[in-house]
């Protein structure tokens, strides 16, 4: 893939350049790290350190040319592109470089702060069913096809994500199945997406470190389906498919330009759900759309679960799938990893592993695990540094609420002291303890799970939240490997 500088120059008036604009451009990176010869390099201000302090590395490796914002003393012989606002500017050249991938296939974003992960595999399965071939982007990894490849962001920066997407075109991808996180959105990483369906599962308290405020979160939300009413896009038959049972629903729907479909418990949803069981071994309710009566019998569970089936439903019906092929992979779905994930070495009580990592995820859990508990709730959980600050007490005063035997303990605490961010946990764990409950802090978390399984009776239910599928604890100086569920196996193991 390459292009002639003076054609991503076209893209970005306004532009002062200052040396050679007539030559071949084989890449374009905002990580000086990444360079190869012949990249055009963008400095982009971080959160941590500013790129434009990178261009003379940048250039070492190869950079013919970069866009930068600030004043900055440039290499003898680089080309410089100065733009009001580079991030911007990445924006505008970047899906152009990659020749609009975007525009190629059909994109689905997913959208919301919980239920992203779960509901972008529902509809892959969904997709797949129908025979398509189909890409998927999200917090666990990418996939093309069956293959696999790592992610460090669950919606990659744009650099990253066009590039993906043009391998997945290149590889004749249909149906490109992604998480859209409010970051993202925020910082334009989904820039050139184009997205034909946008989804929104719910919208609770997570990220008011990056966001400040609720209103602004829901307005970096927003963004995902303003951007779907996009009238330069050149693509037909676009959806919004929106969960109305959450009080952000209307304040979204504002936002669509699109036909929108409904879905919840509601009368008068597209798609509503209704006569709902929710056991352990799965969720039985029905499903009433235009396509009439649709029952249906999930391996998985929770009423979380329900609205997240409705997404994937909603979805299958913007795009035409038939209701029997939405029926066949739905039942057939068995899990995602990490989410409800059961860890069962024969042991006499329920283990259960769940990424719940935020209040609604947590008291949403544990509210399910109530509805099937026949003995005691043991809950081990802890809040990522370096995260929203304001949700720990909130976390913390509900696992006292709906557990019977609690321990906070370590969840990626990152670059911040483990101590203090369990002390804002127990601050909200004391609010919430009923009568006679006690609780522990442990900071190192394999010793925390480990009393979970020790202290757990025949029918106790052990919830290990935070971390699902996980394979790393994120400490000051280092990262270190960690599974809850390998921690979980061999503990189980060693106790007999
Ligand atoms: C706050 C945030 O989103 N940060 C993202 C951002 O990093 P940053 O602004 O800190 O970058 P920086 O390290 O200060 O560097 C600034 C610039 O200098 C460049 N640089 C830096 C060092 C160097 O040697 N050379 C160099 O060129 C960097 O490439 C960058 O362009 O840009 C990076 C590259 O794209 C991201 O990986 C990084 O995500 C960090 C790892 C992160 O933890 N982000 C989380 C908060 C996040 O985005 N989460 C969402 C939501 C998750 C969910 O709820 O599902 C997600 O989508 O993952
Ligand atoms: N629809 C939902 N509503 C509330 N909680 C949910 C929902 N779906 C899943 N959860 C809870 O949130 C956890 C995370 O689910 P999932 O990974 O699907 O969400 P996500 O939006 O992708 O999260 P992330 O923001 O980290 O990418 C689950 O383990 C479960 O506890
Ligand atoms: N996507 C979320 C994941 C949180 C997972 C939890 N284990 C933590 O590290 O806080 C975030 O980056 O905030
Ligand atoms: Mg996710």
């Amino acid at each position: 893939m390459s292009k002639n500088l003076t054609q991503l120059l076209a893209l970005l008036p306004g532009a002062q350049v200052s040396g050679e604009a007539a030559q071949k451009i084989e890449g374009i990176t905002a990580d000086s790290r990444k360079v190869a010869p012949g990249t055009l390099f963008v400095c982009l201000p971080g959160a941590r350190v500013d790129g434009h302090n990178f261009i003379a590395q940048a250039h070492k490796l190869g950079a013919v040319a970069a866009v930068v914002e600030k004043d900055v003393p440039v290499p003898a012989g680089m080309t410089l592109i100065k733009v009001a606002d580079s991030r911007e500017a990445m924006q505008a050249v970047v899906p152009f470089f990659y020749d609009y991938p975007g525009r190629k296939m059909r994109m689905i974003g997913v959208t919301g702060t919980n239920g992203k992960t779960t509901t972008t595999h529902l509809i892959r399965s969904i997709f797949m069913e129908a025979g398509y071939k189909v890409g998927l982007i999200g917090t666990i990894h990418i996939l093309i096809g069956d293959r696999m490849l790592p992610v460090q962001n669950t919606t990659p920066d744009v650099v990253d994500l066009q590039s993906t997407l043009a391998k997945m075109a290149d590889e004749g991808i249909d149906y490109v199945i992604m998480e859209v996180s409010s970051h993202a959105l925020e910082l334009g990483r989904t820039a050139g997406c184009e997205f034909d369906v946008g989804v929104f599962t719910n919208l609770t308290q997570d990220h008011l470190d990056f966001h400040i405020t609720f209103d602004k979160y829901r307005d970096a939300k927003a963004k995902l389906f303003r951007q779907l009413g996009n009238e330069l896009s050149v693509k037909e038959g676009k959806h919004a498919v929106i969960n109305t049972d959450d009080a952000s629903a209307q304040a979204l729907i504002d936002n669509c330009s699109c036909p929108v479909l409904t879905y919840g418990t509601g009368e008068t949803d597209t798609i509503k759900a209704q006569d709902i069981t929710i056991k352990a071994d799965g969720a039985r309710f029905t499903v009433h759309g235009p396509f009439g009566l649709m029952p249906l019998q999930l391996k998985i569970t929770g009423m979380f679960n329900v609205y997240n089936t409705l997404a994937a439903i909603g979805t299958a019906l913007a795009e035409g799938i038939s209701a029997s092929l939405v029926k066949k992979a739905l039942e057939e779905f068995r899990t995602v990893a990490g989410r409800f994930e059961l860890v069962d070495e024969g042991q006499p009580f329920a283990v259960i592993v769940d990424y719940a990592h935020t209040p609604d995820g947590l008291e949403n859990i544990l509210k399910t695990a109530q509805q099937f508990a026949e003995n005691r709730i043991i809950v081990v959980f802890g809040c990522g540094g370096d995260r929203d600050k304001t949700k720990r007490p909130i976390m913390g005063r509900l696992a006292a609420q709906y557990g019977d035997v609690i321990i906070a303990t370590s969840d990626n605490p990152r670059t911040e002291d483990p101590v203090a961010i369990l002390a804002d946990i127990e601050a909200g764990i004391r609010q919430g303890l009923k009568d006679g409950k006690g609780y522990e802090v442990i900071i190192d978390r394999k010793q925390a799970i480990a009393k979970a399984l020790q202290l757990a009776e025949p029918q106790d239910i052990v919830i290990i939240a935070g971390k699902g599928h996980e394979t790393y604890q994120i400490l000051k100086d280092k990262t270190i490997d960690f599974d809850d569920r390998e921690v979980a196996r061999s503990v189980i193991r060693e106790m007999r």
